[in-house]
């Protein structure tokens, strides 16, 4: 989300540095191109901020921070495999600040950061490396509250831009550089931890929500009801927002924002950690509901060819990161299955550690009558304009809900088999 963030603040001020460790993203932003896809306007507002020299790019941190009087950083916070909290990219782009800092800068983290971290890592830090009073500096954390796919749009001011400073001068001064980017309200919340709670705290509350979602569509076959059109009717009541029930959650945020919160406080909290666990499960429960359906068809899960239409963590995006495709696919192999895998969006050929056969999506057809059974697990749009009738023999398992009227025998998440 960095460049799209560059590009927008590039086009306000006039005068922004763009850094990366990755030399392939410096030297195609310096020749005015986007390394990254599928953001409308990106492209073409990158080449004209870098034609016009509003935009530079650079792969040396400290020195960019040298010249620099306002940092931002939005590197990546991920968990690692103990899930626990990452922040060693974070910390290396806070050194490098902290090299180039002078008195009177301000440094805003965009990043989304466990509660607390800018108060009582980031600051300290940013002292400690540039020798500096931490009184002499501004930091504030502004969350980045946007999504891929609609990045520039979400910055210039879908929704409020939230503001924390570790005091009100680095608090009142991020205001002033927010209101010059967002076209929506600057909200000051009065201190970072609160600010870093704002974003984590959306995040939880789409992955319970999220979560409850799925465990009602475990109730769709001992019930015998459709989970998804209960759901439509109750959401018609103004206080109900019931999510939509799915394979699990994917993406680099809203898996890990719970654990940015349970990391941070020697408390249970048992929602939050069942909610991530119910997620976590829903993509055994696809699974097995392949298995069920070939196994009411007289065919072996171990003799089974499977497709699994849609790879990206969700539709229209080209991003693989948690994606529940990978467990759904490990575990049908596991059972001895041979997985295939399409994604009109993904190059499926180079997602890292996934278990399945790459299929073209312009071969899906043609390929279709190999397959007992064909999971759509990303509801790319592309996938409304499949001919199902190709699949001669097969069993579609529908996890979002979005195969309506094909012809297709179909178990549908959260309505059941039809
Ligand atoms: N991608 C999204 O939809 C959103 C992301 N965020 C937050 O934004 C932050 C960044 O996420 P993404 O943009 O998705 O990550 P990303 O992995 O897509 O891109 C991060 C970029 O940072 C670079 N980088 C890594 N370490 C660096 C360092 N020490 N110095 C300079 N550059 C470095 C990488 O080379 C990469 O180009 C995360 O904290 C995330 O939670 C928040 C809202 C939306
Ligand atoms: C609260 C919220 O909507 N946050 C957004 C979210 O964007 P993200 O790209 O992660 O997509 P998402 O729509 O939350 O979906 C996350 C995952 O959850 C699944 N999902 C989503 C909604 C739903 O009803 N059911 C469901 O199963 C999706 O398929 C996906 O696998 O996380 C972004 C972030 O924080 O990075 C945030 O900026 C975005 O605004």
């Amino acid at each position: 989300m960095g460049l799209p963030l560059a590009a927008v603040l590039a086009d306000v001020t006039g005068n922004v540095t763009g850094v990366d460790i990755d030399p392939e993203v410096v030297d195609a932003v310096e020749a005015g191109e986007s390394p990254v896809g599928g953001e409308p306007g990106l492209s073409e507002l990158v080449a004209e901020t870098a034609a016009d020299g509003s935009l530079t790019a650079s792969a040396d941190p400290a020195a960019a921070a040298e010249a620099a009087r306002m940092h931002v950083l939005i590197v990546p916070t991920l968990l690692d495999e103990t899930n626990e909290p990452d922040l060693s990219a974070l910390l290396a782009a806070v050194d490098a600040v902290g090299e180039g800092l002078d008195s009177g800068d301000l440094v805003v983290v965009e990043s989304t950061v466990p509660p607390g971290t800018t108060r009582d890592v980031v600051t300290p830090r940013l002292a400690e490396r540039s020798g500096l009073d931490p009184s002499s500096f501004g930091v504030a954390f502004c969350p980045e509250r946007t999504a891929s796919g609609r990045a520039l749009r979400d910055i210039r001011g879908a929704y409020p831009k939230v503001v924390g400073g570790v005091d009100d001068e680095s608090e009142r001064v991020a205001g002033l550089l927010y209101e010059e980017v967002t076209s929506n309200e600057v909200i000051r919340v009065g201190d970072a931890t609160t600010a870093e709670c704002v974003k984590v705290f959306e995040g939880i509350y789409r992955d319970v929500n999220i979560a409850l979602a799925n465990e009602l569509a475990r109730v769709t076959d001992p019930l015998d009801v459709d989970v998804n059109r209960a759901i439509e009717v109750a959401n018609t009541q103004p206080f109900c927002e019931i999510h939509d029930p799915g394979p699990g959650v994917g993406g680099h945020c809203i898996p890990l924002y719970p654990h940015f919160l349970t990391s941070q406080v020697d408390i249970q909290l048992p929602l939050i950690e069942t909610s991530r666990s119910v997620n976590d499960a829903m993509s055994t429960f696809v699974a097995n509901a392949v298995v069920r359906c070939l196994d009411d068809r007289d065919v072996d899960v171990a003799d089974a060819d499977v497709l699994l239409l849609g790879v990206a963590y969700r539709a229209g995006v080209d991003e693989t990161r948690k994606t529940p495709a990978r467990p759904i696919a490990d575990r049908l192999s596991k059972l001895g299955a041979s997985v295939w895998a399409t994604d009109p969006v993904v190059d499926v050929s180079s997602v890292p550690e996934f278990e399945a056969t790459p299929l073209d999506h312009g071969d899906i057809e043609d390929a279709a009558v190999r397959f007992d059974a064909v999971v759509l697990v990303t509801a790319h749009e592309e996938y409304e304009r499949v001919d199902y009738g190709a699949f001669e023999d097969a069993v579609a398992v529908d996890t979002r809900a979005a195969l309506d009227g094909e012809s297709l025998p179909t178990y549908t998440v959260g309505s059941g088999t039809r």
